[in-house]
């Protein structure tokens, strides 16, 4: 597989854009890791973004050939960011395809300084966590990144002193039950991004430090944070999905990430090795509307695929803003548009043409998740 070109016409291309990877930003992010994962090999430059939008329209414009976006969360459900993005109801991103994907396993730290001492502050009586039980889901044993067993989601200090916390809302819906538990008093703040949020608790310096963040162990490291709980998700198997982007333009290729990703995997490679359908080896995702009044017209699309034995793996849906109420439909299938052996994604597609009203293919990869059994 070739390496995707580097943007065309203006003359002043970025020479580093053709190594470019966008993801929401600063540093150590849930994003950048996830970028990591994808991209491991140095070649590639990965590049912050303040916001899930300027990683589409860098992607868009071609200053990065490549963009992370997280898609869905296993606890607290679909990215609004990138789903409205992908539903490009304003037609800024027609060239946007989805080429790969990467899971994570999601990790919360509570971050911010620790009490003030008795001695330094009258107002830090050190009164301890609530004496009850902390509920079921976040009393389990684990031996932490560090090597500690201290209990997950259990403060770790007297958090009376927090009185407001950063975050991305994605991570404030994943730790619910720690912030109701142990942080009643505090004012959440909702934030572009958990790293931003660590750096936003960092620069409060008021006495005591009564600004904390919830983010990643490595963006509390990053800016000097103390750890005040760890592992504080309310489940303990909470997985972000990340979705590659890439230019439509090589689609021959059928997704995967070019020469030189460190994986050498020829993803579609059209050679139809193994089950290309329901051993789910592959996945695609269309979007589409449908005729806000015609009793059945969902039904009619979802057929296609039924037809065909097309194994469905989400369906989601946005507003279409072209009335109120009415929708705009994702759906992700078992399945690949360029290792189709059977012309059975091929069909769906031809037919989606006649029944939906307008639709979009936005991209077919290798499924990265087959093993585990979750879909
Ligand atoms: O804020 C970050 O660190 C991100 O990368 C964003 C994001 C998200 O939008 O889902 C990524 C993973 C986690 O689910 C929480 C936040």
């Amino acid at each position: 597989m070739a390496t995707p070109n580097a943007p065309q016409g203006s003359g002043q291309e970025d020479v580093n854009a053709n190594t470019t990877v966008a993801f929401l930003g600063p540093l150590n992010t849930y994003s950048h890791q996830a970028t990591k994962i994808a991209f491991p090999d140095p070649k590639w430059k990965l590049e912050p973004t303040g916001t899930i939008k300027e990683v589409f329209d860098r992607v868009q414009s071609g200053h990065a050939p490549y963009g992370v976006v997280p898609f869905e969360n296993s606890t607290h459900g679909t990215v609004t960011f990138t789903l409205d993005n992908l539903a490009d109801r304003g037609g800024e991103y027609a060239d946007i395809v989805v080429c790969d994907e990467v899971y994570l396993d999601v990790h919360h730290f509570l971050l911010g300084r620790l009490p003030p001492t008795p001695s330094s502050s009258s107002s830090s009586s050190a009164s301890p966590p609530p004496p009850s039980p902390p509920p079921p889901h976040l009393t389990a044993q684990h031996a932490v990144a560090s090597g500690s067993e201290e209990k997950r989601g259990t403060p770790l200090a007297d958090l009376s002193h927090i009185r407001r916390v950063y975050s991305h809302p994605q991570a404030f819906g994943q730790t619910g039950a720690f912030v109701r538990r142990y942080l009643p008093h505090a004012e959440t703040v909702e934030v572009s991004s958990t790293s931003r949020a660590a750096v936003l608790a960092a620069e409060d310096d008021t006495e005591g430090g009564m600004s904390a963040a919830i983010a990643s162990e490595w963006a509390g490291r990053g800016v000097g944070l103390d750890v005040l709980a760890r592992w504080i998700e309310d489940r303990e198997d909470n997985t972000t999905r990340f979705f590659v982007l890439r230019r439509r333009g090589d689609e021959k290729e059928g997704g995967g990430k070019g020469e030189g990703d460190g994986k050498g995997e020829g993803d579609g490679d059209g050679k139809g090795d193994g089950d290309a359908y329901g051993g789910g080896k592959y996945k695609s995702l269309v979007s589409f509307t449908v005729p806000h009044r015609r009793p059945g017209a969902l039904v009619d699309v979802l057929d296609c695929f039924r037809r065909r034995s097309l194994n469905l793996t989400s369906i989601s849906s946005v507003p279409s803003l072209v009335g109120p109420f009415q929708y705009l439909f994702f759906v992700e299938f078992e399945g690949s548009r360029f290792d189709d052996p059977e012309g059975r994604v091929g069909g769906v597609l031809e037919e989606l043409e006649r029944v939906a009203e307008q639709w979009r293919w936005l991209g077919s990869w290798r499924n990265r998740r087959r093993e585990g059994g979750s879909l």
